[in-house]
Protein backbone atom coordinates (compact mmCIF):
# COMPACT_ATOMS: atom_id res chain seq x y z
CA UNK A 1 0.00 0.00 0.00
CA UNK A 2 2.68 2.04 0.89
CA UNK A 3 2.87 3.61 -2.41
CA UNK A 4 4.78 7.42 -3.05
CA UNK A 5 2.10 9.34 -3.77
CA UNK A 6 0.56 8.52 -0.48
CA UNK A 7 1.66 11.43 1.94
CA UNK A 8 4.31 9.76 4.47
CA UNK A 9 2.33 10.77 7.57
CA UNK A 10 -1.01 8.91 6.38
CA UNK A 11 1.89 5.82 5.86
CA UNK A 12 2.36 6.49 9.49
CA UNK A 13 -1.10 6.53 10.04
CA UNK A 14 -2.10 3.52 8.31
CA UNK A 15 0.37 1.40 9.94
CA UNK A 16 -0.72 2.11 13.56
CA UNK A 17 -4.29 1.29 12.34
CA UNK A 18 -2.94 -2.17 10.97
CA UNK A 19 -2.04 -2.66 14.60
CA UNK A 20 -4.22 -5.28 16.24
CA UNK A 21 -5.09 -3.16 19.46
CA UNK A 22 -8.73 -4.55 19.57
CA UNK A 23 -10.89 -5.73 22.99
CA UNK A 24 -10.79 -8.10 24.24
CA UNK A 25 -6.98 -8.99 23.58
CA UNK A 26 -5.11 -6.08 22.43
CA UNK A 27 -1.95 -6.34 21.06
CA UNK A 28 -0.27 -3.69 22.95
CA UNK A 29 3.28 -4.90 22.83
CA UNK A 30 3.18 -4.35 19.15
CA UNK A 31 1.63 -0.82 19.84
CA UNK A 32 4.15 0.30 22.28
CA UNK A 33 7.07 -0.67 19.56
CA UNK A 34 5.50 1.22 17.42
CA UNK A 35 5.49 4.58 19.48
CA UNK A 36 8.75 3.69 20.50
CA UNK A 37 10.08 4.16 16.70
CA UNK A 38 7.79 7.39 16.55
CA UNK A 39 9.33 8.55 19.26
CA UNK A 40 13.30 7.95 17.73
CA UNK A 41 11.97 9.16 14.61
CA UNK A 42 10.47 12.33 15.70
CA UNK A 43 12.92 12.53 18.33
CA UNK A 44 10.95 12.20 21.78
CA UNK A 45 11.37 11.39 25.18
CA UNK A 46 9.68 7.66 25.70
CA UNK A 47 8.58 6.11 28.84
CA UNK A 48 6.55 3.01 30.11
CA UNK A 49 4.53 2.56 33.05
CA UNK A 50 2.69 -0.26 33.24
CA UNK A 51 0.57 -0.05 36.46
CA UNK A 52 -0.71 -3.52 35.59
CA UNK A 53 1.62 -5.78 33.81
CA UNK A 54 1.23 -6.10 30.23
CA UNK A 55 -1.39 -2.33 30.20
CA UNK A 56 1.18 -0.41 29.00
CA UNK A 57 1.00 3.52 29.41
CA UNK A 58 2.98 5.30 26.78
CA UNK A 59 4.40 8.97 27.12
CA UNK A 60 6.41 10.71 24.41
CA UNK A 61 7.35 13.68 25.49
CA UNK A 62 8.26 17.71 23.82
CA UNK A 63 10.41 19.15 26.60
CA UNK A 64 9.39 22.67 26.45
CA UNK A 65 11.47 25.85 27.38
CA UNK A 66 10.09 26.34 30.92
CA UNK A 67 10.13 22.74 31.80
CA UNK A 68 8.63 23.92 35.43
CA UNK A 69 5.80 25.17 33.86
CA UNK A 70 2.21 22.92 33.77
CA UNK A 71 2.53 20.81 30.94
CA UNK A 72 0.09 20.08 28.46
CA UNK A 73 -1.32 16.54 27.77
CA UNK A 74 -2.44 15.12 24.56
CA UNK A 75 -4.36 11.69 25.33
CA UNK A 76 -5.43 9.00 23.59
CA UNK A 77 -6.68 5.31 23.91
CA UNK A 78 -4.42 2.75 22.18
CA UNK A 79 -7.25 0.01 22.34
CA UNK A 80 -10.27 -0.18 19.98
CA UNK A 81 -13.68 -1.86 19.90
CA UNK A 82 -14.52 -5.49 18.62
CA UNK A 83 -15.61 -5.78 15.12
CA UNK A 84 -17.87 -7.74 12.78
CA UNK A 85 -16.08 -8.61 9.79
CA UNK A 86 -18.80 -10.02 7.58
CA UNK A 87 -20.21 -6.77 8.34
CA UNK A 88 -17.67 -4.33 6.82
CA UNK A 89 -16.97 -3.91 2.86
CA UNK A 90 -13.08 -3.06 3.97
CA UNK A 91 -11.13 -5.36 6.02
CA UNK A 92 -10.96 -4.10 9.21
CA UNK A 93 -7.46 -3.79 10.26
CA UNK A 94 -6.23 -3.42 6.46
CA UNK A 95 -6.10 0.19 6.57
CA UNK A 96 -7.38 0.30 2.97
CA UNK A 97 -7.21 3.55 1.10
CA UNK A 98 -10.10 3.98 -1.17
CA UNK A 99 -10.26 6.93 -3.89
CA UNK A 100 -13.39 9.07 -3.15
CA UNK A 101 -13.61 11.60 -5.92
CA UNK A 102 -10.12 13.86 -5.30
CA UNK A 103 -9.60 12.95 -1.98
CA UNK A 104 -9.28 8.96 -0.13
CA UNK A 105 -11.41 7.62 2.41
CA UNK A 106 -9.06 5.23 5.41
CA UNK A 107 -10.91 2.57 6.67
CA UNK A 108 -9.89 0.95 10.01
CA UNK A 109 -11.46 -0.38 13.20
CA UNK A 110 -10.04 3.24 15.02
CA UNK A 111 -9.64 5.07 12.54
CA UNK A 112 -12.38 7.62 14.57
CA UNK A 113 -12.08 6.24 17.63
CA UNK A 114 -9.72 7.20 17.72
CA UNK A 115 -6.47 6.58 16.30
CA UNK A 116 -6.47 9.55 14.19
CA UNK A 117 -6.08 11.47 17.31
CA UNK A 118 -3.08 10.02 18.21
CA UNK A 119 -1.59 9.95 14.81
CA UNK A 120 -2.52 13.61 14.79
CA UNK A 121 -0.81 14.33 18.07
CA UNK A 122 2.05 13.12 17.28
CA UNK A 123 2.59 14.26 13.55
CA UNK A 124 2.24 18.21 14.62
CA UNK A 125 5.05 17.09 17.04
CA UNK A 126 7.17 15.83 14.35
CA UNK A 127 6.20 19.19 12.30
CA UNK A 128 7.33 21.66 15.25
CA UNK A 129 10.64 19.23 15.88
CA UNK A 130 11.26 19.49 12.11
CA UNK A 131 10.54 23.44 12.10
CA UNK A 132 12.69 24.05 15.01
CA UNK A 133 9.53 25.57 16.72
CA UNK A 134 10.04 25.40 20.84
CA UNK A 135 7.25 25.94 22.92
CA UNK A 136 7.19 27.02 26.43
CA UNK A 137 5.56 24.64 28.02
CA UNK A 138 6.64 20.52 28.02
CA UNK A 139 4.01 18.42 25.79
CA UNK A 140 3.38 14.92 26.20
CA UNK A 141 1.06 12.78 24.28
CA UNK A 142 0.40 10.33 26.65
CA UNK A 143 -0.86 6.84 25.11
CA UNK A 144 -3.38 4.56 27.63
CA UNK A 145 -4.82 1.11 27.16
CA UNK A 146 -8.30 -0.14 27.95
CA UNK A 147 -10.39 2.92 27.67
CA UNK A 148 -12.88 1.40 25.75
CA UNK A 149 -13.36 -1.38 28.84
CA UNK A 150 -13.78 1.59 31.30
CA UNK A 151 -10.07 2.35 31.85
CA UNK A 152 -9.74 0.94 35.16
CA UNK A 153 -6.21 -0.78 34.58
CA UNK A 154 -5.24 2.24 32.41
CA UNK A 155 -5.89 5.97 33.08
CA UNK A 156 -7.37 5.21 36.91
CA UNK A 157 -4.66 3.92 37.89
CA UNK A 158 -2.39 5.90 36.08
CA UNK A 159 -3.21 9.06 37.41
CA UNK A 160 -2.59 7.98 41.33
CA UNK A 161 1.14 6.92 40.20
CA UNK A 162 3.94 9.29 40.87
CA UNK A 163 5.03 9.25 37.22
CA UNK A 164 1.59 10.44 36.45
CA UNK A 165 2.14 13.41 39.14
CA UNK A 166 5.88 14.21 37.42
CA UNK A 167 4.12 14.65 34.37
CA UNK A 168 3.21 18.34 36.27
CA UNK A 169 -0.40 18.31 33.73
CA UNK A 170 -1.47 21.69 33.85
CA UNK A 171 -4.17 21.00 31.15
CA UNK A 172 -5.44 18.42 28.69
CA UNK A 173 -7.05 17.03 25.75
CA UNK A 174 -8.53 13.84 24.78
CA UNK A 175 -11.65 12.02 22.75
CA UNK A 176 -14.59 13.80 21.67
CA UNK A 177 -16.96 12.56 19.14
CA UNK A 178 -16.86 13.62 14.62
CA UNK A 179 -19.46 15.71 14.25
CA UNK A 180 -21.53 15.22 11.11
CA UNK A 181 -22.24 19.27 10.73
CA UNK A 182 -19.22 21.64 9.75
CA UNK A 183 -18.86 22.81 13.91
CA UNK A 184 -16.33 21.46 16.32
CA UNK A 185 -17.78 20.28 19.39
CA UNK A 186 -16.15 20.73 22.37
CA UNK A 187 -16.76 18.50 25.42
CA UNK A 188 -15.86 20.26 28.86
CA UNK A 189 -17.54 17.74 31.24
CA UNK A 190 -19.75 14.20 30.99
CA UNK A 191 -22.28 12.57 32.29
CA UNK A 192 -21.29 10.35 35.21
CA UNK A 193 -22.12 6.04 34.27
CA UNK A 194 -24.69 4.58 37.03
CA UNK A 195 -24.89 1.11 35.72
CA UNK A 196 -27.83 -0.63 38.50
CA UNK A 197 -29.16 -4.30 38.78
CA UNK A 198 -32.82 -5.40 40.30
CA UNK A 199 -32.97 -9.03 41.59
CA UNK A 200 -36.11 -9.70 42.84
CA UNK A 201 -37.37 -12.74 44.48
CA UNK A 202 -40.95 -13.93 44.46
CA UNK A 203 -42.86 -17.11 44.95
CA UNK A 204 -42.05 -20.17 42.37
CA UNK A 205 -44.19 -23.15 41.12
CA UNK A 206 -46.30 -24.71 38.47
CA UNK A 207 -46.28 -22.13 35.55
CA UNK A 208 -50.77 -23.10 34.85
CA UNK A 209 -51.04 -21.76 38.02
CA UNK A 210 -51.95 -18.11 39.40
CA UNK A 211 -48.71 -17.77 41.98
CA UNK A 212 -48.51 -14.38 44.28
CA UNK A 213 -46.32 -12.53 44.31
CA UNK A 214 -43.58 -13.56 41.75
CA UNK A 215 -40.50 -12.12 41.20
CA UNK A 216 -41.60 -11.57 37.73
CA UNK A 217 -44.29 -9.40 38.94
CA UNK A 218 -42.34 -7.19 41.49
CA UNK A 219 -39.51 -6.44 38.58
CA UNK A 220 -41.91 -5.51 36.22
CA UNK A 221 -43.02 -3.17 38.74
CA UNK A 222 -39.74 -1.97 39.08
CA UNK A 223 -38.94 -1.63 35.12
CA UNK A 224 -42.16 0.29 34.68
CA UNK A 225 -41.20 2.84 37.22
CA UNK A 226 -37.34 3.17 35.90
CA UNK A 227 -38.77 3.16 31.75
CA UNK A 228 -41.65 6.07 33.34
CA UNK A 229 -38.47 8.45 34.32
CA UNK A 230 -36.22 6.96 30.83
CA UNK A 231 -39.92 8.61 29.27
CA UNK A 232 -39.43 12.02 31.45
CA UNK A 233 -36.31 12.63 30.47
CA UNK A 234 -36.90 11.66 26.82
CA UNK A 235 -39.37 14.83 27.02
CA UNK A 236 -37.37 17.09 28.39
CA UNK A 237 -34.69 16.29 26.39
CA UNK A 238 -37.11 17.13 23.22
CA UNK A 239 -38.04 20.43 25.24
CA UNK A 240 -36.62 23.55 24.20
CA UNK A 241 -34.54 25.82 26.84
CA UNK A 242 -35.82 28.30 28.60
CA UNK A 243 -33.17 31.07 27.23
CA UNK A 244 -33.79 29.37 23.62
CA UNK A 245 -31.71 26.50 21.49
CA UNK A 246 -32.05 23.20 22.48
CA UNK A 247 -30.69 20.72 24.39
CA UNK A 248 -28.04 17.70 23.66
CA UNK A 249 -28.40 14.45 24.99
CA UNK A 250 -25.54 15.07 27.94
CA UNK A 251 -28.07 17.58 29.45
CA UNK A 252 -30.71 15.30 30.60
CA UNK A 253 -30.07 12.15 32.42
CA UNK A 254 -30.57 8.89 30.11
CA UNK A 255 -31.75 5.40 31.07
CA UNK A 256 -32.00 1.99 28.98
CA UNK A 257 -32.91 -1.46 30.02
CA UNK A 258 -30.00 -3.44 29.12
CA UNK A 259 -29.69 -6.68 30.93
CA UNK A 260 -32.95 -8.99 31.74
CA UNK A 261 -31.89 -12.21 33.16
CA UNK A 262 -34.70 -14.84 34.54
CA UNK A 263 -36.37 -18.53 34.15
CA UNK A 264 -35.44 -21.90 33.14
CA UNK A 265 -38.20 -23.51 31.41
CA UNK A 266 -41.62 -22.34 30.24
CA UNK A 267 -44.07 -24.05 33.25
CA UNK A 268 -41.70 -23.06 35.82
CA UNK A 269 -42.02 -19.90 37.70
CA UNK A 270 -38.99 -18.57 38.10
CA UNK A 271 -37.73 -17.72 42.20
CA UNK A 272 -35.39 -15.03 40.57
CA UNK A 273 -35.30 -12.14 38.09
CA UNK A 274 -32.86 -9.65 37.47
CA UNK A 275 -33.35 -6.29 35.30
CA UNK A 276 -29.95 -4.09 34.63
CA UNK A 277 -30.13 -0.54 33.94
CA UNK A 278 -27.47 1.59 31.74
CA UNK A 279 -28.25 5.01 33.24
CA UNK A 280 -26.03 8.29 32.62
CA UNK A 281 -26.78 11.35 34.97
CA UNK A 282 -26.18 14.40 33.41
CA UNK A 283 -23.62 16.48 36.06
CA UNK A 284 -26.56 19.00 37.55
CA UNK A 285 -28.23 16.02 39.24
CA UNK A 286 -27.55 15.28 42.84
CA UNK A 287 -25.77 12.08 42.68
CA UNK A 288 -26.86 11.40 46.47
CA UNK A 289 -30.31 12.29 45.81
CA UNK A 290 -30.64 10.22 42.50
CA UNK A 291 -29.19 6.84 44.13
CA UNK A 292 -31.33 7.37 47.43
CA UNK A 293 -34.05 7.52 45.38
CA UNK A 294 -33.22 4.38 43.18
CA UNK A 295 -32.77 2.99 46.67
CA UNK A 296 -36.65 3.88 47.69
CA UNK A 297 -38.27 1.97 44.06
CA UNK A 298 -35.80 -1.20 45.30
CA UNK A 299 -37.11 -0.86 48.85
CA UNK A 300 -41.07 -0.13 47.91
CA UNK A 301 -41.16 -2.82 45.29
CA UNK A 302 -39.25 -5.26 48.00
CA UNK A 303 -36.29 -6.00 45.89
CA UNK A 304 -32.58 -6.06 45.53
CA UNK A 305 -30.33 -3.11 44.41
CA UNK A 306 -27.03 -3.44 43.19
CA UNK A 307 -24.41 -0.45 42.08
CA UNK A 308 -22.33 -2.19 39.45
CA UNK A 309 -20.76 1.15 38.88
CA UNK A 310 -21.85 4.77 40.32
CA UNK A 311 -19.45 7.37 39.44
CA UNK A 312 -20.39 9.97 41.60
CA UNK A 313 -17.86 13.01 40.54
CA UNK A 314 -19.10 15.51 38.27
CA UNK A 315 -15.67 18.13 38.17
CA UNK A 316 -15.78 20.15 34.80
CA UNK A 317 -13.33 22.03 32.93
CA UNK A 318 -13.63 25.44 33.50
CA UNK A 319 -14.71 27.82 30.10
CA UNK A 320 -12.40 30.69 31.92
CA UNK A 321 -8.73 31.29 32.08
CA UNK A 322 -5.30 31.10 30.36
CA UNK A 323 -5.69 28.06 29.14
CA UNK A 324 -9.40 28.24 27.46
CA UNK A 325 -8.25 31.62 26.05
CA UNK A 326 -5.60 29.94 24.47
CA UNK A 327 -7.83 27.52 23.41
CA UNK A 328 -10.77 29.50 22.13
CA UNK A 329 -7.56 32.13 20.68
CA UNK A 330 -6.76 29.17 18.35
CA UNK A 331 -9.91 27.87 17.12
CA UNK A 332 -10.28 31.69 16.10
CA UNK A 333 -7.10 31.52 14.12
CA UNK A 334 -8.37 28.07 12.52
CA UNK A 335 -11.98 30.20 11.84
CA UNK A 336 -13.38 27.00 13.38
CA UNK A 337 -17.22 27.47 14.82
CA UNK A 338 -17.54 25.44 17.52
CA UNK A 339 -20.27 24.82 20.53
CA UNK A 340 -19.49 23.39 24.00
CA UNK A 341 -21.35 20.30 25.21
CA UNK A 342 -21.14 17.43 28.29
CA UNK A 343 -20.61 14.12 26.81
CA UNK A 344 -22.77 11.57 26.54
CA UNK A 345 -20.91 8.60 27.55
CA UNK A 346 -18.02 7.99 29.46
CA UNK A 347 -13.92 9.01 28.79
CA UNK A 348 -11.10 8.64 30.44
CA UNK A 349 -11.28 12.50 30.40
CA UNK A 350 -13.22 12.06 34.29
CA UNK A 351 -9.88 10.43 35.76
CA UNK A 352 -8.02 13.27 34.54
CA UNK A 353 -10.90 16.46 36.16
CA UNK A 354 -11.21 13.98 39.16
CA UNK A 355 -7.34 14.55 39.44
CA UNK A 356 -7.26 18.16 39.15
CA UNK A 357 -6.30 18.48 35.37
CA UNK A 358 -8.82 20.45 33.47
CA UNK A 359 -9.54 18.11 30.42
CA UNK A 360 -11.11 18.94 26.84
CA UNK A 361 -13.00 16.32 24.67
CA UNK A 362 -12.48 17.11 21.31
CA UNK A 363 -12.31 15.13 17.65
CA UNK A 364 -11.39 17.31 14.83
CA UNK A 365 -13.73 15.48 12.61
CA UNK A 366 -16.41 17.59 11.32
CA UNK A 367 -19.04 17.12 8.27
CA UNK A 368 -18.21 13.43 9.10
CA UNK A 369 -20.69 10.49 10.03
CA UNK A 370 -20.28 9.29 13.20
CA UNK A 371 -18.97 6.02 13.07
CA UNK A 372 -17.09 5.37 16.36
CA UNK A 373 -17.90 1.15 17.00
CA UNK A 374 -19.72 1.07 13.99
CA UNK A 375 -18.78 -0.96 10.97
CA UNK A 376 -17.09 0.86 8.26
CA UNK A 377 -15.34 2.60 10.15
CA UNK A 378 -13.34 5.29 8.06
CA UNK A 379 -12.27 8.28 7.78
CA UNK A 380 -11.09 10.67 4.69
CA UNK A 381 -7.88 11.52 3.77
CA UNK A 382 -8.61 15.48 4.11
CA UNK A 383 -9.66 14.79 7.45
CA UNK A 384 -6.70 13.28 8.62
CA UNK A 385 -4.75 16.06 7.33
CA UNK A 386 -6.43 18.85 8.52
CA UNK A 387 -6.29 17.26 12.20
CA UNK A 388 -2.64 17.48 12.31
CA UNK A 389 -2.96 21.19 11.17
CA UNK A 390 -5.47 21.55 13.49
CA UNK A 391 -3.41 20.20 16.43
CA UNK A 392 -0.34 22.29 15.28
CA UNK A 393 -2.44 25.28 16.14
CA UNK A 394 -3.74 24.11 19.23
CA UNK A 395 -1.13 22.72 20.95
CA UNK A 396 1.07 25.36 20.00
CA UNK A 397 -1.47 28.22 21.63
CA UNK A 398 -2.01 25.97 24.50
CA UNK A 399 1.68 25.04 25.20
CA UNK A 400 2.94 29.09 25.22
CA UNK A 401 0.01 29.78 26.92
CA UNK A 402 1.32 32.12 30.03
C1 LIG B 1 -18.37 3.50 31.81
S1 LIG B 1 -16.93 2.74 31.28
C2 LIG B 1 -17.22 2.49 29.56
C3 LIG B 1 -16.73 3.59 28.74
C4 LIG B 1 -17.56 3.83 27.50
N1 LIG B 1 -16.98 4.96 26.80
C5 LIG B 1 -17.30 5.27 25.55
C6 LIG B 1 -16.68 6.53 24.99
O1 LIG B 1 -18.01 4.57 24.84
C7 LIG B 1 -19.00 4.12 27.86
O2 LIG B 1 -19.35 5.27 28.16
O3 LIG B 1 -19.81 3.18 27.87
ZN1 LIG C 1 -12.70 6.45 22.20
ZN1 LIG D 1 -14.90 4.05 21.74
Amino acid sequence: MASSDVPESVQRFIEYLRIKTVQPTPDYASCTLFLRRQAEEIGLEFSVTECIAGKPIVVLTLPGLCPSEPSIILNSHTDVVPVFPSSWTQDPFGGARVADGADHRIYARGAQDMKIVGMAYLEALRAFRREGTRLRRTVHAVFVPDEEIGGHEGMELFVERDEFRRLNAGFALDEGMANPADELRVFYGERAPCWVKFVARGNAGHGSQFIEDTAGERLHRVVGRMLAFRSEQLELLRRPLDAGGLRTLGDVTSTNLTLLQAGVQHNVVPAEAMAGFDIRMTPNVDYAGFRRWLQQVADEERVELEFVQFWADNTMTPREGAFWAAFEGALGQLATAYRCEIFPAATDSRYLRRAGVPALGVSPLCGLPILLHDHDEYVRESDYLRAVDFYRCVVKALANAE
